[in-house]
């Protein structure tokens, strides 16, 4: 990893644009994240711009970023970190532009928002991927159906269904200010934009977190149970239902049972809690391990294996929930409830489920959402909650000065 000497002084705003036009315009991978809680925007761009596979090895994997699709395929993208970029959005710093990204932005400067767009038209109008039709409100509502019946006669104890929803992308689409947007409007969720040639460009804020490891902490979490955050404090006043609740508990039983799997007993439970993702509202249980005391230097790795996909966005059992999804959604996920976050980074690690999200190819967003479904589901409701979710990102495509 090297970190390029700098030579004009920008802000962050102006920083931001010039990695995007670099990394378009020289058709590289690379992806820009902040994280939850934080103000700092991180970068990694590798020039070779091919797509390289790895096993998910993480303690053997060098600085990058990690993207896993939801079929569990052990095998990873990994863009690794030849070029690492990070600066603070509420410092009043001015930037001094690394000299690799000098001369693209100064022949645009003037224009960054209207070149970004437009190389980003051209590189996503070949991009590849399912070209399937959006869901259809009578498919979903049908397969909720479907589910609940696999769920009656004792199939399934739980699945989450999901579907697509296409956006057209809009004509002064501005790139920059949507990923700032999203930044200013969901402050507890990773947001993120990837972009690998011929593999997939892809924009989100996703609220959950698979596993993080600093040091020796590691820490997952079950979220699950979604409903609209209404009133003055909603986190403080919102109840659950019995569905909401055993939904959410399913999910951290899953947690718990991978957990003994490893026969790993010493573990932090905290929660649930309500918990706030924008204008949504969730159900969160937190679990922290030491992984020096329990001597599982390795758990990081280890858990990811075991929980990708976890109940919160397959079901339960995983392979009954896993083929019911193969057989009736329609559409490939792709990297929807996959995983992707940083690797080995400032002695970090930080690996989120793909949720919130779209997929910008040709000349639309295709968004992807899904809600957990159990024996108390009402089909209507399930469409009305991939609804909000969808409208996590989408209202954001439409206007960015929303936030
Ligand atoms: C599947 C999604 O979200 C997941 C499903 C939830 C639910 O069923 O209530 C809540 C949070 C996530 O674990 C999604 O956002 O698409």
């Amino acid at each position: 990893m090297s970190t390029v000497a700098a030579k004009k002084t920008v802000s962050v705003v102006e920083f931001l644009e010039a990695i995007f036009l670099s990394a378009l315009e020289g058709d590289v991978q690379f992806a820009v994240w902040r994280k939850p809680g934080t103000s700092k925007i991180e970068v990694v761009l590798d020039s070779n711009g091919n797509a390289t596979q790895v096993i998910p090895h993480l303690e053997q994997l060098p600085s990058g970023f990690i993207l896993h699709p939801f079929a569990d395929t052990k095998s990873a993208y990994f863009i690794p970190a030849e070029t690492y970029f990070s600066f603070d959005l509420e410092a009043d710093t001015a930037y001094e532009l690394p000299e690799n990204l000098v001369s693209g932005f100064d022949e645009h400067s003037f224009t960054s928002g209207e070149t970004i767009r437009q190389l980003l038209k051209k590189r996503i109008s070949s991009e590849t991927g399912d070209t399937k039709e959006p869901t259809a409100k009578e498919a979903f509502l049908a397969m909720v159906e479907e589910a609940k019946q696999e769920i009656l006669v004792g199939k399934l104890f739980k699945v989450v269904t999901a579907r697509t929803k296409h956006c057209p992308l809009p004509t002064r689409f501005d790139l920059v200010q949507t990923f700032l947007a999203l930044c200013a409007a969901y402050p507890n969720s990773f947001v993120n934009f990837f972009r690998i040639p011929g593999i997939g460009t892809w924009l989100g804020a996703t609220p959950e977190l698979l596993i993080r490891t600093k040091g020796k902490l590691f820490h997952t979490m079950a979220l699950a149970g979604t409903q609209r955050a209404v009133g003055d404090n909603p986190v403080k006043n919102t109840a659950w239902t019995q569905k909401e609740i055993e939904e959410q508990a399913l999910v951290s039983r899953y947690i718990v049972s991978c957990f003994k799997k490893i026969r790993l007993r010493e573990y932090d439970e905290i929660g649930p809690k309500t918990s706030m993702a924008g204008n949504l509202l969730h159900l969160k249980s937190d679990f922290f391990v030491d992984m020096k005391a329990t001597g599982f230097p390795e758990l990081g790795t280890v858990m990811l294996d075991l929980l990708h996909p976890t109940s919160a966005v397959c079901g339960m059992p995983k392979e009954t929930a896993h083929q019911f999804i193969e057989t009736h959604e329609g559409f490939e996920r792709g990297f929807f409830a996959g995983y992707l976050g940083p690797v080995n980074i400032g002695g970090e690690t930080s690996i989120f489920v793909n949720l919130r999200c779209g997929q910008l190819r040709g000349d639309q967003v295709i968004l992807y959402a899904g809600a957990g479904i159990t024996e108390d589901s009402e089909p209507e409701k399930e469409w009305e909650e991939t609804e909000m979710k969808c409208d996590i990102i989408r209202r954001f495509l439409l206007k960015p000065e929303l936030s």
